[in-house]
């Protein structure tokens, strides 16, 4: 079953433009010159129940104004939005029964009362059962560490601290579907790996849905096996996180430093047969294998150097996904699709 069905979904909005000088601003008062801009370009996707995928994209990609169609806080220009079998904008009481909503940069909880006193209020807005909450919710403390933080108001709590209440509170009514906003901005590495893992086992325990926006990479590659690439508001890929990686990563590259004199041309007849290129850095006398990304001309390249020469280290370097994204983005490599 999908989660998400999206097709052809586009948002338009008014660019609105100022005028110049003061005879502008004036006319401005009355008129105001705009152009209509595709935040949301026709776009199509699914999600399948169970999946998690990363939703990426630059600043102003178009990446929240998705989300806010997916949870019927904006309304469409034009095509399509089914999630959780219901239209998100129409069906909005039912619907948001079936979502969990954690956006990084705003806060669901109640800033002057206790962390508890907000998961009450938001049981009895999800109209949760006694037994249902406590089974539930008892493992989500547990799992993220919030009983020192329950009787305290949430304008105390650290941005770690309330980011965990968030995620509880986003999960009171164990949706079937967690859409997740940088939910780690500006969090330390030990809450990130916490809150990931966190993820993995709701995933794991419930089937739970997740869509992740973050510009953190990590969590994508910690987390999504596929993501879904906006630019300018179209989809410039869509698949999985390992293919974008094969395809665009331009390769391993192997660096030598030896114990002895090693020479450039033997090192090529050493591995002739491999789909290989060798360069040397005559001052530091680094010699370094690029390949591709194929694992077996990888450990062949190092088993047949490594036999013929005394070595005093060897690196392996490969682009992160940090900068193959980077690369794609620069070099507008993928089609528009
Ligand atoms: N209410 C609005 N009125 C006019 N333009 C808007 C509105 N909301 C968003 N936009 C424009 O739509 C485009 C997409 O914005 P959106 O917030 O969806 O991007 P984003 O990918 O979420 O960016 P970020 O990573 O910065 O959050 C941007 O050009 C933005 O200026």
């Amino acid at each position: 079953m999908n989660a998400i069905e999206v097709n052809g979904l586009r948002k338009e909005f008014k660019a609105y433009s100022s005028r110049s000088g003061l005879s502008g601003a004036f006319r401005d008062l009355f008129t105001r010159n705009y152009k209509i801009v595709p935040a949301v370009n026709d776009i199509n996707f699914t999600v399948k129940q169970g999946e998690m995928v990363g939703y990426i994209g630059e600043n102003g990609a178009g990446k929240s104004t998705t989300i806010k169609m997916l949870t019927g806080i904006l309304t469409p220009t034009s095509g399509s939005v089914i999630v959780n079998g219901m239209n998100p904008h129409r069906e909005r009481e039912r619907f948001v029964q079936t979502i969990g909503v954690v956006f990084g940069q705003r806060s669901q909880l109640w800033w002057d009362i206790a962390v508890q006193e907000s998961f009450r209020l938001l049981k009895k807005v999800y109209k949760v059962s006694d037994a249902d909450y406590n089974e539930h919710m008892d493992h989500v403390i547990k799992t993220l560490d919030l009983e020192p933080l329950l009787d305290k108001p949430v304008r105390k709590l650290s941005l770690g601290q309330r980011m965990r209440c968030e995620l509880a509170a986003a999960l009171i009514h164990n949706p079937p579907l967690l859409f997740l906003d940088e939910p780690t901005i500006g969090l330390d590495v030990l809450v990130k790996l916490k809150i990931r893992e966190f993820l993995k086992e709701i995933n794991e325990k419930y089937n739970t849905t997740i869509l992740l926006t973050t510009h953190d990479l990590t969590d994508i590659e910690a987390l999504c096996e596929r993501v879904v690439m906006l630019d300018e508001g179209n989809i410039i890929y869509d698949g999985a996180l390992k293919s974008l990686k094969e395809r665009w990563g331009e390769g391993k590259e192997i660096s030598f430093e030896f114990l002895e004199k090693a020479e450039l041309n033997h090192l090529e007849t050493l591995t002739g047969d491999l789909d290989i290129k060798w360069e040397l850095d005559e001052r530091k006398q680094i010699f370094t294998a690029v390949t591709g990304d194929d694992e077996e001309i990888v450990s062949q390249v190092i088993a047949r150097t490594v036999a013929a020469y005394k070595v005093r280290d060897v690196k392996i370097n490969e682009p992160s996904t940090e900068e193959i994204i980077r690369n794609i983005y620069d070099k507008g490599m993928l089609q528009h699709g």
